[in-house]
């Protein structure tokens, strides 16, 4: 074993922990997340030519982050997953194509689903009222959030569905309330924030609630836990089906069957996510049908059923036009 590889590779590793912890615990990161998954890449490169180097304090063997521990802890039933990034056209149709052969089906209808910049939320509703709210955290303990929870607007506190249900989704901060707080933080002179997904963690993991109401925080719940329970038989139709029961669903949603459809959605929302009032930063692939869902199944940190393309980066003067645009 080479030592400056290996002495490399644990640089990497430790490099890559301080980053979690500032944007998982701190919601202050110090690196731009391209940067970030660049590291990240590289290190599950180096990990699977050496899988004997890998330990339990690898990023690779955790989800998310450590939970902050001022609020009470929540373990969730299902875990809160993440997903499999790409980078590229050609990486997300070999994904795509890898999940038709698994399936041994040519014609797989994908969902294709804006990827929200924000952070994951869940929420429990029990006889139609909203009982619970927490954050991912690492993936299997979240933070119980619930008195915030009940400070977003578009979160409805009843659902017409008597059945225990949870859903998941984001919740984050548009971008025309981000330059709101920071301009009113910046009037304030206290710190800014570094970007909408931060703002939101920061605003939504609040010890008093009528701070996390005044940061007109929303959501986009996109997930139902064992939809077939309720009858649903394909990611469009649960999306439908959210919307009816009263959840803030984003509608920019749509099911395709051949790669032509796929960059086609690809390119327009690479062009319109800087006009989107929220933040992007990719398009996530969901295999529609319910029933092939559960054929794929999930690893222990990734449904086998979805993967995320992740936009290249937006660009330094692109970015700063956006922030001269926003003050
Ligand atoms: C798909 C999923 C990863 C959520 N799904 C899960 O968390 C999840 C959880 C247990 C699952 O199945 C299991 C059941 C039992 C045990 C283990 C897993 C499957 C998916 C996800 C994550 C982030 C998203 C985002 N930012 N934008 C959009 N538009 N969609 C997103 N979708």
């Amino acid at each position: 074993m080479n030592n400056s590889d290996y002495e490399n590779y644990i640089k990497l590793k430790d490099q890559l922990n301080i980053y979690r912890r500032q944007y998982y615990t701190e919601d202050a990161p110090t690196v731009q997340d391209f940067e970030y998954d660049r590291l990240y890449q590289e290190l599950l490169k180096v990990e699977s030519a050496h899988p004997e180097w890998v330990t339990n304090d690898s990023p690779s063997q955790n989800v998310g982050g450590a939970i902050n521990s001022a609020f009470p802890k929540f373990r969730h039933e299902i875990p809160m997953l993440s997903m499999d990034d790409v980078f590229s056209l050609e990486e997300s149709q070999a994904s795509a194509e890898r999940i038709k052969k698994f399936v041994n089906q040519t014609d797989v209808e994908f969902n294709l689903e804006l990827k929200i910049d924000g952070l994951a939320l869940s929420l429990i509703y029990e006889n139609g009222r909203l009982v619970k709210g927490s954050t991912r955290g690492d993936g299997f303990v979240g933070e119980d959030i619930t008195p915030n929870i009940f400070q977003i607007d578009d979160v409805p506190k009843t659902i017409p569905l008597k059945e225990r249900i949870e859903v998941r989704g984001e919740c984050y901060l548009g971008k025309d309330s981000f330059a709101e707080l920071n301009n009113k933080r910046l009037e304030d002179g206290k710190s800014t924030f570094a970007n909408p997904r931060n703002a939101a963690a920061g605003s939504l993991r609040q010890l008093d609630s009528s701070i996390t109401k005044s940061r007109h925080l929303q959501t986009f719940i996109y997930f139902v836990i064992e939809p077939e329970n309720y009858g649903l038989k394909t990611q469009s139709e649960a999306l439908k089906q959210l919307q009816e029961w009263g959840f803030a669903t984003n509608n920019q949603n749509r099911v395709v069957n051949d790669f032509k459809e796929v960059q086609n959605y690809i390119d327009e929302y690479q062009e319109k996510r800087l006009d989107l009032p929220y933040n992007i930063d990719g398009i996530v692939f969901k295999v529609n049908d319910f029933k092939l869902q559960s054929l794929l199944g999930n690893t222990v940190k990734v449904p086998r059923w979805e993967f995320a393309y992740k936009f290249p980066p937006i660009e330094a003067h692109t970015h700063l036009r956006t922030i001269e645009w926003t003050v």
